[in-house]
Formats: structure tokens, C-alpha cells, sequence
């Protein structure tokens, strides 16, 4: 019989093919990532892989065995959809749950093979693995609205949803005897499913890279903005910070607030104890400083072992109570222990700038050092 473009088993053979093609994609990929991301980039490019061979084994459905057609080829399926399952959450937080539905899975493979092979019904075995396709799916959804907002996980969203709502159609289907006796079977309604199948590989797959690709960017602004000690924000990264916040002030009217820190006598528990247990003292300031901060304020390395703080919407009066805050913090172990002085400004109105404030803060941290160190100076 002659086969047409429209006809299940041709979708199926070249979804198949698209979906070894965008596997191989996300491997290669997978390997300009930082380590760290290619654990979970691995998962997400074994499930097209997955899906790749369960379309492989459809495709045979009548000239191979039923087992390996039906029972094994739905069995890739299922596990296929929860390697991007366990990918997804490795990605996200180098970790995974999987147990639960891998449990349910192999649960649900003698109910298939029953269905296939003893008492065949094409409409029971479609409502379990479409059951279980879209809680798969629901759970990965509702995974992926807690993680931070980003284009490739809205578009991944979209695409979960847009399968979920085909597989909960072809269920409706079923119950309303409309599913046929096999995916095989020419007609719309078989095209649409196995159409879409193929295309949620292709989209989940562009997902993947996308939510690969936003992650590095992520991971690149991180390091180029924040000190790699103390992973406060580098100098620049604070002071275009800060010129921002001017320009707030300027727009909006609210007060800003600027502290500069400096650890006092560094230099003697560098000479004395060495440069390691210094930078450990710096770590651990920055790390009690930032406990004590609210969340708009920001901490960052000005220099050596000098650090700025912003502190928006905050008043001189405001800043101080900050900044006593910041000097009295405990270190997190004795032996880490260093004061620090402290020099405030608070912004003068709509026309001041941020080199006048640095300046400002710089003269009354002068003023803190030279009053014998360990406290606070305003401008
Ligand atoms: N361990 C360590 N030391 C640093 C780092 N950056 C700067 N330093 C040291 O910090 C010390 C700063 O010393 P000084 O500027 O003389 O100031 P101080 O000893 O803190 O004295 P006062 O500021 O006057 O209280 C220098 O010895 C720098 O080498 C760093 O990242 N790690």
C-alpha cells in the first residue's frame, strides 16, 4: 500500500529522525557547557534519544512483534519523558526526584503487555500511557513555575502544555470511542496526535537549549559582576549600581544612602597570620555584612579590603543604624575577627553625584581612621 505524507506511520519514521537529529544537537552542545550543567544536559539529550528509538520501534508496528512495537516501545516512551524529567530538576538544582514515577512506570508495563498481548485493547493501554504521560508532564510544569522566569522555560512551558492538552484530547477520545484499534490506523485524529508528538520532541528539545543557553549567559554575568572572593559585586558593578540609584533619585525623589567600609589593620593579620587566613577574614565580613543588610541594599569590593554599600531609600538616619549594624556584626568564628570603620553619606538632593559622594564617603572614613578606627563617620 503506498504511503502518503499524511499517513501515521511516515510522521512517526521522520519524527523519529528529528528527534535523533536534535538528540545529537544537545550533545554536541552539551560539551561547550560548564561542567557543573552538563550532568543535566546529558538527561535532557538521552530523552530525545528515547523518544528517537520508541518512535523507531512504532514505526515497525506490524512487521515486528507486538512486545517490542507496544509494550517496550511505550516503555522507552514513558522513561524518555522522565530522563527530561530528571534532567530538568539536575539543571536546576543538581539533583532529582525520580523514584515515584519510575516506580509507576514499570508499575504500568504488564498492564500494557496485558492489554497487547493477552486481551488486546488499543483504547485501555492509550488512557494508562497518556495517563501517565501527562502527569509527567503536569508535574515537569508545575517544576518549571517555580524556577526563575525566562523565555526558554516559558517556551518549554508552552510546549508541555500544548502536548498535555493533545494527549488529554486523545483520551476524551477514547471515551467516546473515536481512538480506533491502533495509532497506526489512517484518520485525522491519528495524524493530529502523532503530528503533535513530533512536534513536542522538536520543541522540548529547542527548550532545553534554550534554557542551556539563558543559564550560561547567567552564569557569565554572575562572573563578570561579582568578586570571585568574597562574591560580593566587583567595583564597577557596584558603582553603575549606584549611578543608577542616583538617577532614581533624581526621577523619584528618594533618598540614597553610600557607606564605605574599610577592615582595620588588614595588613597585620595578612603579615601575621597569613595571606589565606586574610582572605578568609574577607569572606567572612563580606558574608556578615550582607546578613545584615536588607534586600535592596548591596554590598560591594571597592578595593583591596575596602567595601561600598548602597543602601537605596534610606535616609542619613536610617544609614546610620546600617552602618552600626554592619561594624557590630560577630564573625562567624573568633579567629575571624576584625572591626572595620566605617564612612557615610547620604545623597544631597537631585544634584548631587556620585563622585561627590564617594568623595564624601572617602573624607569621613579618613575622619573614622584617624578618631582611633572601629566606628562610624558621617560626611
Ligand atoms: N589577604 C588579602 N589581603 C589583601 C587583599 N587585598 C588587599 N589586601 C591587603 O590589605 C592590606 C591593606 O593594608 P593597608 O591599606 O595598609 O590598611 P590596614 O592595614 O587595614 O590599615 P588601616 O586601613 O589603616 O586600618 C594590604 O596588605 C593588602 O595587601 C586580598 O584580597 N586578600
Amino acid at each position: 500500500m503506498p504511503m502518503s505524507v499524511l499517513d501515521p506511520r511516515s510522521i512517526i519514521t521522520l519524527s523519529a529522525l528529528m528527534g535523533l537529529v536534535m538528540a545529537m544537537v544537545l550533545f554536541f552542545v552539551r560539551r561547550s557547557y560548564p561542567r557543573k550543567l552538563q550532568g543535566g544536559l546529558r538527561l535532557l539529550a538521552a530523552s530525545p534519544l528515547a523518544w528517537f528509538t520508541a518512535a523507531g520501534l512504532y514505526g515497525l508496528r506490524d512487521v515486528a512483534p507486538d512486545w517490542l512495537t507496544v509494550v517496550l516501545a511505550n516503555l522507552i516512551l514513558l522513561l524518555g519523558t522522565l530522563l527530561f524529567s530528571v534532567g530538568l530538576q539536575h539543571f536546576f538544582q543538581g539533583w532529582a526526584r525520580w523514584r515515584l514515577w519510575a516506580g509507576l512506570i514499570l508499575a504500568s508495563t504488564p498492564v500494557v503487555a496485558w492489554f497487547t498481548l493477552v486481551e488486546p485493547n488499543y483504547g485501555v493501554r492509550l488512557l494508562v500511557v497518556n495517563g501517565l504521560l501527562c502527569g509527567l508532564f503536569l508535574q515537569q510544569i508545575r517544576y518549571l513555575m517555580q524556577q526563575p522566569t525566562s523565555f526558554g522555560l516559558r517556551f518549554t512551558m508552552v510546549a508541555m502544555g500544548a502536548q498535555t492538552s493533545v494527549l488529554v484530547l486523545r483520551m476524551v477520545s477514547v471515551a467516546a470511542g473515536l481512538a480506533g484499534h491502533s495509532m497506526m490506523e489512517p484518520g485525522l485524529l491519528q495524524v493530529v496526535y502523532v503530528s503533535s508528538n513530533a512536534m513536542s520532541v522538536q520543541m522540548l528539545t529547542i527548550g532545553a537549549v534554550l534554557l542551556a543557553t539563558e543559564r550560561l549567559r547567567r552564569e557569565f554575568e554572575h562572573v563578570a559582576s561579582h568578586d570571585s572572593l568574597t562574591e560580593a559585586l566587583t567595583r564597577r558593578a557596584v558603582l553603575e549600581l549606584a549611578e543608577n540609584e542616583l538617577a532614581r533619585l533624581q526621577r523619584y525623589g528618594e533618598p540614597l544612602s553610600l557607606m564605605m567600609l574599610d577592615l582595620d589593620h588588614f595588613k597585620d593579620i595578612n603579615d601575621l597570620q597569613g595571606h589565606q587566613q586574610g582572605d578568609a577574614v574577607l569572606v567572612d565580613f563580606a558574608n556578615r555584612t550582607r546578613a545584615v543588610l536588607r534586600r535592596p541594599d548591596q554590598l560591594g569590593r571597592y578595593g583591596g579590603e575596602e567595601f561600598l554599600v548602597l543602601l537605596p531609600a534610606t535616609d542619613a538616619r536610617a544609614a546610620r543604624v546600617v552602618a552600626e549594624r554592619v561594624r557590630l556584626a560577630p564573625p562567624s568564628r573568633p579567629e575571624l575577627a576584625c572591626t572595620v570603620s566605617v564612612g557615610l553619606t547620604t545623597a544631597l538632593g537631585p544634584d548631587d553625584s556620585l563622585d561627590a559622594m564617594l568623595s564624601r564617603a572617602d573624607q569621613a572614613l579618613y575622619l573614622a581612621k584617624r578618631e582611633g578606627r572601629n566606628r562610624v563617620c558621617e560626611a
